[in-house]
């Protein structure tokens, strides 16, 4: 087989991105495409429109050298393969939006040659089905479609690149080994890490993804779920979390209660795998269900926080954590946002603060521009320092899962609160410690 020259990654988003940086590390020479003109003048200045550990080092010791970016979709003629890493949002209904996807499709189209040979690899998240679409799209052009998941996590991605535990690739037909040569060739250096390749059809490629989002997304709802019970009957779920995980059939990972998943993917994927079933004429019953606990559970803990109190208004509250984890500047379906929002409706005001600093200047700008926010945009200030964040607060709320919240000096925070109350959303917190320094602390389901 020829040696792959160029690869074009369209989309230059958390997925894309990493998946360019990632391809000219390991040596291929790499354009990237976006339609965002400002993202890529940035990019080809080395500079990164996201936040995540390493990926700037990484950008700028390729940037111009085996890696570009360009709004152009002229470097895919050079290009054998073609990656299409663009946004598959939720729409009003709650299906996968595939408008980006169906746009990069027209624009690939109309720029390559019917007869030029080219792999077509989807990495986009995308309902089932969608593979055998864009092929028929492309019928009369010389491709193969690859369906090939991505599972990274943010906050951990460039990491999450260079160590995936599976490579799921999907196919027209098995018996076409031309494609699925090309494929085994780009990610060459994973096999000879001895990471499981998963060689199947499209469908089933497109659906590991949404099963795997799903199940852990169902894991986080059946935890908070026990959680209110937990509660009620003064339990405490992170001793029953552990103990569950022992039992290596459970495992221990993705059972921290909290305030629930957020994110751009475990709420938009659950909704549009519910969807995929509806459109199929079958009931989804337990994913429904893990949605259903999700969007309740914040509002749970709001009312906890509501009871405490008994009236916001006028309250002031330091709100710990942006982003919907940690080490992200991501706000999308954030549950700190979705809790702030809450708050502000209910006349209180709040103090913000994120360890990202992209992650505070998203939410700086979230509240300027958001017009139906404007309204009481004077009620909330996003912080660059922890302290002055608690300065003068009726009440702590925690609600990102950083694991540096212990090492803050709980002496100064105690002297510098106004009420000594903690509402920890994701159970972080060592209480033992901090009611030392004579707060009175609250969790979840514990
Ligand atoms: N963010 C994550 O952690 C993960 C995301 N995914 C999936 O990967 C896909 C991409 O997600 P993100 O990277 O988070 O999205 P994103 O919104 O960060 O990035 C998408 C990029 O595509 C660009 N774009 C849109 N239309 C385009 C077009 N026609 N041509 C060229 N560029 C275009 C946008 O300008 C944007 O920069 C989604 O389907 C998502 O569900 C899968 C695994 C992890
Ligand atoms: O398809 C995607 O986009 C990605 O979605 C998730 O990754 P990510 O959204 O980056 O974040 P997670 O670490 O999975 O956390 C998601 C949410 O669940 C919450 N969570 C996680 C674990 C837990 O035990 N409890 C809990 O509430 C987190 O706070 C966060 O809000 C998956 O973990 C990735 O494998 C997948 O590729």
């Amino acid at each position: 087989m020829n040696k792959i020259k160029k690869i074009s990654v369209i989309g230059s988003g958390y997925v894309g991105l990493i998946q360019g940086v990632g391809l000219a590390e390991l040596g291929f020479e790499v354009v990237g495409i976006d339609i965002d003109e400002t993202k890529v003048k940035a990019l080809n200045k080395g500079e990164c429109p996201l936040y995540e550990e390493g990926l700037e080092e990484l950008l700028k010791k390729h940037v111009n050298k085996n890696l570009v970016f360009t709004t152009s979709y002229e470097p895919i003629k050079e290009s054998e393969i073609i990656f299409l890493c663009v946004g598959t949002p939720q729409d009003k209904d709650g299906n996968a939006d595939l408008r980006f996807l169906f746009s990069a499709v027209e624009k690939i189209k109309e720029t390559i040659d019917k007869n030029d040979y080219k792999v077509i690899v989807i990495k986009s998240t995308v309902p089932v089905g969608t593979n055998r679409k864009v092929k028929e799209l492309l019928k009369d052009y010389n491709v193969d479609v690859v369906s090939n998941p991505e599972f990274l996590r943010e906050g951990i991605a460039v990491y999450d690149f260079f160590n995936p535990e599976r490579i799921v690739l999907g196919f027209e037909n098995l018996d076409n080994k031309k494609p699925i040569e090309i494929m085994k060739h780009v990610y060459k250096y994973f096999d000879e890490k001895g990471i499981p390749f998963i060689i199947t059809n499209w469908e089933t490629a497109e659906l590991t993804k949404y099963a795997s989002n799903a199940f852990l997304a169902t894991k986080i709802s059946f935890i908070n779920e026990l959680a209110k019970l937990s509660d009620k009957v003064k339990a405490d779920i992170k001793t029953i979390s552990y103990a569950m995980g022992l039992d290596k059939r459970i495992g221990n990972k993705f059972l921290n209660a909290g305030i629930g998943y957020g994110g751009s993917c475990f709420p938009k994927d659950v909704k549009a795998l519910i969807k995929q079933f509806e459109n199929n004429d079958i009931e989804p019953i337990l994913i429904k269900a893990t949605d259903i606990v999700n969007e309740e559970q914040i509002k749970w803990f709001f009312e906890k926080i509501k009871n405490y109190y008994g009236n916001l208004n006028g309250k002031t509250f330091a709100v710990l954590g942006l982003a919907f984890k940690p080490n992200t500047d991501d706000l999308r379906e954030s549950r700190a946002i979705k809790l702030i929002d809450m708050l502000l409706e209910n006349g209180a005001i709040v103090k913000g603060f994120d360890y990202v600093k992209k992650a505070r200047k998203n939410a700086t700008n979230l509240y300027k521009f958001d017009k139906s926010m404007a309204f009481y945009g004077y009620n909330i200030y996003i912080l660059d320092d922890l302290y002055e964040t608690v300065k003068d607060v009726d009440g702590i709320i925690v609600t990102v899962e950083y694991n540096e919240f212990n090492n803050e000096n709980w002496e100064k925070i105690s002297n510098l609160v106004k009420r000594k109350v903690i509402f920890d959303g994701r159970n972080i917190l060592v209480p033992e410690k901090i009611k030392k320094f004579g707060f009175t602390y609250f969790g979840v389901g514990r």
